[in-house]
Parts: C-alpha cells; structure tokens; sequence
C-alpha cells in the first residue's frame, strides 16, 4: 500500500517519521511539499520522495491531507480533477468536516477525518478517526492499521472532532508548557538549567509511565504524592489560588472553538 503525505509539515513529517520507524518501506512513501528546500530536506532525511500533487493522486492509495486548514481550498481544486474513485482521502486538518471533502472532490470519495499529534514521531501519537459517508468498514480498518503502527488509536464520531483535537491533538503542547514552567521554576530555585531540565523530564516521563501503565486514577496518583503536613500541598495550595485547574478548562474549550471555526470558515 502506498501512503502519500500532501503537505510534510510538522504533522506530515512526524507521520513519514513514525511510518518509518515502524518498518514501513521508504518506496511505499510519498510526499508532497510546496517548498523545494524543504523537500530536498525531507528527502535527504528519510529516503522518502517528494511528488507532484499529480503523482501522488496516481500512484497512492492513501491520500494523507496534512496542509493548514487555511490552505485546503488550493489543494481541493487541484486534487479534485487528479483523483480516481479508489483513491482514499484521510485528512488531518483540524476542524475541516469530512462533508467539505466530499462536496468538493468527485461524487463518492472516500473520505476519512483523523486527528492525530505529534508523538506519532516516536510511535506514540494518540490518533482519533471517523469515517465520513462514503467510507468503508474496510478502509476505516486500513486507517486503523496504519496509524495504530504509530501509537494508539479510537474511532469516535465526527461530532466529537472538534473536542479531541483540543484535547489530544494540542494536548502535547500543554503538557511541554508545563515542562517548560517547572524547568523555569527550578532556574528560580537556582538550579542549573540542565539539571532542572533532566529532573522535570524524567518526572514527566514518570508520571506518564504510571498514568498509563499502573490504571490508577490520576486523583489517586496525586494524592499519594501529597503527604499530611508535607511540601505539596502547599504546592497544590498555590496552583487552586492561581485558578491552574479552571485556566485549563477554559484553554481546552477556546481551542476547540477555534476548531469549530475553522470549519465554518469553509461552510457554502
Ligand atoms: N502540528 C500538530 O501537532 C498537528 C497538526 N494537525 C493538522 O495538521 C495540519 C498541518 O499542521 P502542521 O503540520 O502543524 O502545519 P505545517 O505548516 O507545519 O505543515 C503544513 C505543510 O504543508 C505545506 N503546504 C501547504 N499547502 C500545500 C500544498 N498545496 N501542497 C503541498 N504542501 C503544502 C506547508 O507549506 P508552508 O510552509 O509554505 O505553509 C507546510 O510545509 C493542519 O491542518 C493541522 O490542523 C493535526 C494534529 C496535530
Ligand atoms: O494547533 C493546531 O491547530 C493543530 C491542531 C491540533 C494541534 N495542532
């Protein structure tokens, strides 16, 4: 099966990446860039070809989107007089409905609405999928298969697209925010950068490995690290003063509006 990325941006590029590293080969890879530099550059890193749009509809089986929403009109007018009807579109573009797919490429497109992110880099991505109407079983399943080879994958309704991409989708870069400020807080206690960075890092890759290997709750997780009259809590104390928990809630829900209009941005 050959995969063609349109678009090898930081999400096109942590898919070849992550294909790569799971054993795809470098033949069955294409992808598509507007910038010759940054092609040259792809290329000379994986072995991976850079294509024509022409090409890539020709020769792919699966079409993976990976541009910015605000750059998918261009690309739908080229793509919808180059693709065949066994051509299977999978885009990744945050907030685009499938339905803008269908109603701009030829009648009966497969078409698939994936939000992955990026620790697909290192296998690790968490991937949702929807099927839009033309879609298989089987080529849900295709989908499934390929993104599960870089991490783990849920197929949930399109309705809930919008929510996912705040939450998984941009998620990773609250998580690195908040290694970023701890990694701060540890040069406002003096301690050396690399030091601080090391000592935040592995707590986060600790906290993580628990998360998902011991099945506890997170409260219980927390709770066990905050001991009767001990130093976290006084932490915990100054982090429901500052409103962390609602600024969080607020940050997820304002993304996934921006989601929601980047959709309506290409309603009829
Ligand atoms: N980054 C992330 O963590 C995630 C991103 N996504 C989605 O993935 C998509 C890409 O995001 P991201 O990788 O961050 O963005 P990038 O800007 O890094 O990547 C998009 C790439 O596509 C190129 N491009 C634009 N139009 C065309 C075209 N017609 N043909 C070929 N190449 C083209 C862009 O060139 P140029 O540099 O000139 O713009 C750029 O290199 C978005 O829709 C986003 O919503 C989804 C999940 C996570
Ligand atoms: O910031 C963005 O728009 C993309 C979608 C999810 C993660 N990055």
């Amino acid at each position: 099966m050959t995969v063609a990325v349109l678009g090898a941006g930081k999400i096109g590029e942590a898919l070849l990446s992550g294909l790569l590293d799971a054993g795809y080969d470098a033949g069955d890879l294409l992808f598509t860039e507007r910038h010759p530099e940054r092609a040259a550059e792809l290329t000379e890193r994986y072995g991976v070809k850079g294509v024509e749009v022409a090409e890539a509809a020709e020769r792919a089986d699966v079409l993976v989107v990976a541009v910015k929403p605000q750059d998918i009109e261009p690309l739908l007018d080229e793509l919808a007089g180059l693709i065949g009807p066994d051509s299977l579109v999978v885009s990744m573009c945050a907030g685009l409905p499938t339905s803008l797919f269908e109603r701009r490429l030829p009648a009966g497109t497969p078409v698939i609405r994936v939000m992955p992110n990026t620790p697909m880099l290192v296998g690790a991505a968490m991937s949702a999928v929807s099927a839009g109407k033309h879609a298989t079983d089987e080529q849900l399943q295709t989908v499934e298969r390929l993104l599960s080879s870089v991490g783990k994958v849920v197929v949930l309704p399109e309705s809930q697209q919008d929510a996912v991409t705040a939450l998984s989708g941009s998620g990773p870069a609250y998580f690195f925010y908040l290694v970023e400020a701890m990694i701060d807080a540890g040069i406002l206690l003096g301690v050396p950068r690399a030091v601080a960075q090391q000592l935040i890092v592995q707590a986060a890759v600790g906290a993580g490995k628990m998360l998902e290997e011991g099945g506890e709750h997170p409260v219980m997780l927390r709770e066990n690290v905050t001991s009767p009259g001990g130093t976290t809590i006084n932490g915990i104390r100054e982090l429901e003063k500052h409103g962390v928990r609602a600024a969080l809630l607020d940050a997820i829900e304002s993304a996934r509006d921006r989601s929601v209009e980047l959709g309506k941005a290409h309603e009829e």
